[in-house]
């Protein structure tokens, strides 16, 4: 029962139709009796935006009035996905929308189809940053996203005939963008290169090039709350509109270069996920955005009348990795050389509102910035961060006098040729507080990123793990498993307090309810099937184990390890008898993800599953019994289509290496089960569901050290001859070509196999032995899957933010009430 209490517009179907005809006439302004699915799309979406204006303005309004703490989210990256189906399940006025559209002769789900998924992330940091603003909104938070409207998201994927990838730039904006407003009126002037003056009175940044940030504002719709907040993302245009003199200078190029220089800062999201680019570009994008940001943070503050030094007790600002974190030194230079702070009220106050969130711990992607180049590029910032350093490593040597290794393990300064500035060591001692984002990884933070900074200021470590949106991830991509859920609560409260869900579990021994949640996982399988026959013209069996791997590709979370079983489990089928093929459990193995435009080993894994995906799915031996397809250009839609569809899904990282993992609640709340490593989060998700309801293998995290010692001092050969045999047919190229087979076996000599892959090998094989085992018994795992999304209350992202919001930013909960 959505509370509707005031909402203006009528919500009745006939209302909503008059304003989709409405917005084709007078927004598109198109005739009324002649319009397509696209048209109808975007009046709907203009229709629904009316909607959410409202209670955007009003809950800003409302949030000024009370004069309430906010949180500002900075990050580079928001992975929104589609707009549409998610405002009308929060406002709770989908069928209304569905009936409106069907007398105008359309389907609602086609109609969402046409809208374009804007990829504006990589993957898990840019995502959790979007389920993080449904639940602040959710929850009632005051709170606002800040980020780049990159003009070009995250690539588009296509794979070759030969099986590569191809990348293909992703203009989204094509057909425009209804969810977004132009805040011409909100513009910041942002600087680059020049030099210093000191006016006697402060320093003063001048000369290099201006450049203006526009606002774009997009409404984020609370679930079940009237509370709409807001996500403001940047776009560059160049300071004055044309450079009238080098025109009329004749210098006709330079006119025009300057204004493409500037526009150049947000068109494109780098696709790098865990390796830093150190491109001057990128430190450009981070000040531009993080400089718009902080103007317009310290103008709405100052709308009050009160000091500066206040500020903490008003803003926390939220840095999403270390990406925005020359804010930090962004902030002091707008306190002292534009406010006339001096230093330390200045860096007291800097230091009470930014906190600063990790996630990942391998060291490429510490982001380290060449001091020339931030001397160069942002001359004042250096100053500052020199300073910051200076008055920094005074403490440590007041503490720890003559200890020079600790001092440059502490130092926000990497001495050496170039020196470095790093950027996770000034988000360190900038921030109040530090958090990973599950508990071994927080505990791999204070242990292994900051253990010198950890004995200091214990207090100042915190876990927050990680969570996911069960509104676009359960109520939205899987109304059919919902469905299920609400009527067995005789609720939908859930979708707004997870923990509900533990009800289900008195209902486990139910056959009604075990046939239920089985329809709902085939309808969804179903769905998947269908596509699957239509990309790839294949007809799969439902009743095959749906086994899926979906997330970036990277050596660390080790789909070679699962494309290597692959080629184990199809040449045990060639090997098997008719009466041993009886027994097999059929599977269908769906793989997808992206690998970073550089990053040449991860393509290669690519062009390895689909040389398999072609031997095995043409193999007649085989039929049924396996199929293997790598889905191409995965992103947020795609997950929300094929997620529900998952019987097993897989999350194998070598242990210690993924922060925490987000896909793996996901498809767990999707009723499927985890194959997977003792890592990131998969540890917490087997506290909370049990041991019995995951198939845990692999090493330790504390075993890793060892175990590559091991292998690198010839200590230890893997003898599985399952992988000697694969190894072998990949190096007799069966399934691709000597310039991939060559790289990839070569990271799989012992001293090179740093991912450990053929260490885990043997336990991996077993683990999914007994994937096979427990599915044949689908009683039991119909109740293992019923347990398990009864017991994920943990992984809301709403507890996530309630988590934030009463340790680190201080927040209180301010739910919109109208003034009588
Ligand atoms: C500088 C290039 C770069 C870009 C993005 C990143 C991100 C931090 C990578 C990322 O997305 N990390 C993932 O964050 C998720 C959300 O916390 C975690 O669940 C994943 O485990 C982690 O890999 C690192 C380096």
């Amino acid at each position: 029962i959505h509370n509707i209490m005031t909402q203006y517009l009528p919500r009745d179907v006939d209302s909503i139709l008059k304003q989709i005809v409405n917005h084709v006439e007078y927004t598109l302004a198109r005739t009324k009796y002649n319009f397509d699915e696209q048209h109808a799309y975007q009046a709907t979406a203009y229709s629904v935006r009316d909607r959410l204006i409202e209670s955007w303005n009003d809950t800003q309004q409302y949030f000024t009035e009370k004069d309430v703490k906010r949180v500002y989210y900075l990050s580079m990256e928001f992975l929104m996905g589609r707009y549409l189906n998610n405002a009308l399940l929060n406002l709770g006025i989908e069928s209304q929308y569905q009936g409106a559209l069907k007398k105008l002769g359309f389907d609602l789900d086609e109609v969402e189809h046409q809208e374009r998924d804007p990829g504006l992330g990589n993957g898990g940091l840019g995502r959790l940053a979007a389920c993080f603003m449904d639940s602040l909104a959710t929850i009632n938070y005051p709170a606002w996203g800040y980020g780049i409207r990159y003009k070009y998201g995250m690539f588009e994927q296509r794979i070759s005939k030969e099986g590569y990838q191809i990348e293909i730039p992703d203009y989204w904006l094509t057909a425009g963008n209804p969810w977004e407003i132009e805040r011409l009126d909100v513009k910041y002037p942002v600087r680059f290169y020049g030099e210093i003056k000191h006016n006697g009175k402060h320093y003063e940044w001048q000369g290099g090039e201006v450049v203006t940030a526009i606002a774009y504002d997009s409404p984020i719709p609370g679930y079940d709350t009237y509370n709409t907040l807001n996500l403001r993302l940047w776009s560059a245009t160049p300071a004055s509109e044309f450079d009238l003199d080098s025109f009329s200078r004749g210098d006709y190029y330079s006119a025009v270069a300057s204004k493409e220089a500037a526009e150049k800062i947000s068109s494109v999201l780098y696709p790098n996920d865990a390796t830093e680019a150190g491109k001057e570009l990128r430190l450009k994008q981070q000040h531009f955005f993080v400089s718009a940001t902080l103007q317009d943070v310290v103008r709405r503050f100052k709308k009050k009348d009160r000091p500066l030094t206040e500020l903490h007790t008003k803003v926390a600002i939220q840095l999403n990795d270390t990406h925005p974190t020359i804010g930090i030194a962004e902030l002091m230079r707008i306190f002292m050389d534009h406010e006339s702070m001096g230093w330390s009220a200045a860096w007291a106050t800097t230091t009470k509102v930014f906190s600063y969130t990790n996630h990942t711990v391998l060291p490429e992607a510490l982001e380290r910035w060449s001091v020339d180049l931030v001397e160069k590029l942002l001359p004042r910032h250096m100053q500052i961060i020199y300073e910051i350093n200076r008055r920094h490593l005074e403490e440590v040597v007041k503490k720890y006098p003559g200890d020079g290794d600790k001092l440059m393990r502490m130092s926000i300064i990497e001495e050496g040729f170039p020196k470095m500035v790093r950027m996770a060591v000034l988000a360190v001692v900038g921030s109040h507080h530090v958090n990973g984002v599950a508990a071994i990884h927080s505990g791999l933070v204070k242990s292994r990123l900051f253990p010198d900074f950890y004995k200091e200021q214990p207090d100042k470590f915190l876990n927050m793990t990680n969570g996911v949106t069960p509104r676009r991830w359960m109520q939205s991509a899987n109304p059919a498993l919902s469905e299920v859920i609400s009527r067995w609560l005789e609720t939908d409260e859930w979708v707004s307090n997870y923990e509900l869900c533990r009800g289900l579990e008195q209902f486990v021994d139910s056959a009604d309810m075990q046939r239920e949640f089985r329809e709902a996982k085939r309808t969804n399988k179903k769905r998947v099937a269908e596509r699957i026959k239509k990309e790839f013209g294949v007809e799969v069996s439902t009743d095959a184990m749906f086994d899926i791997q979906v997330k970036r590709i990277h050596e660390y979370k080790r789909q070679l390890m699962n494309v290597l079983s692959i080629i184990c489990r199809y040449n045990a089928i060639k090997r098997m008898t008719p009466a041993e093929k009886e027994e097999c459990v059929p599977r269908v193995c769906i793989i997808g993800g992206k690998a970073a435009a550089g990053y040449v080993i991860a393509k290669h894994i690519i062009r390895l599953i689909n040389g398999v995906s072609k031997v095995v799915n043409n193999d007649k031996d085989v039929g049924d019994l396996l199929k293997v397809f790598f889905m191409t250009n995965y992103n947020v839609t795609l997950a929300e289509d094929i997620i529900p569809a998952n019987d097993i899904s897989q999350h194998i990282s070598t242990a210690g290496m993924e922060a925490s993992g987000t896909s793996n609640m996901k498809f767990v709340m999707n009723g499927g089960l985890i194959i997977g490593t003792m890592d990131g989060a998969n540890i917490e998700i087997r506290e909370e569901i049990g041991n019995d309801n995951m198939f845990i293998f692999g090493l330790l995290e504390e075993e890793i050290d060892r175990a590559r010692n091991e292998l690198k001092y010839g200590g230890y050969q893997h003898t599985d001859s399952r992988l000697q045999e694969a190894m072998k047919q990949i190096e007799a190229n069966k399934y691709c070509g000597k310039d991939v087979s060559e790289p990839l076996l070569k990271n799989l000599q012992p001293y090179n196999d740093y991912y450990l892959v053929t260490r885990d090998f043997s336990s991996y094989m077993d683990a999914q032995a007994r994937v096979d085992e427990e599915y044949k018994n689908q009683t039991s795992w119909v109740k293992k899957t019923i347990t398990s999304v009864a017991r994920m209350g943990k992984f809301s992202s709403d507890r996530t933010i309630r988590e934030y919001g009463e340790q680190i930013w201080n927040l209180e909960a301010t739910p919109f009430v109208p003034s009588s």
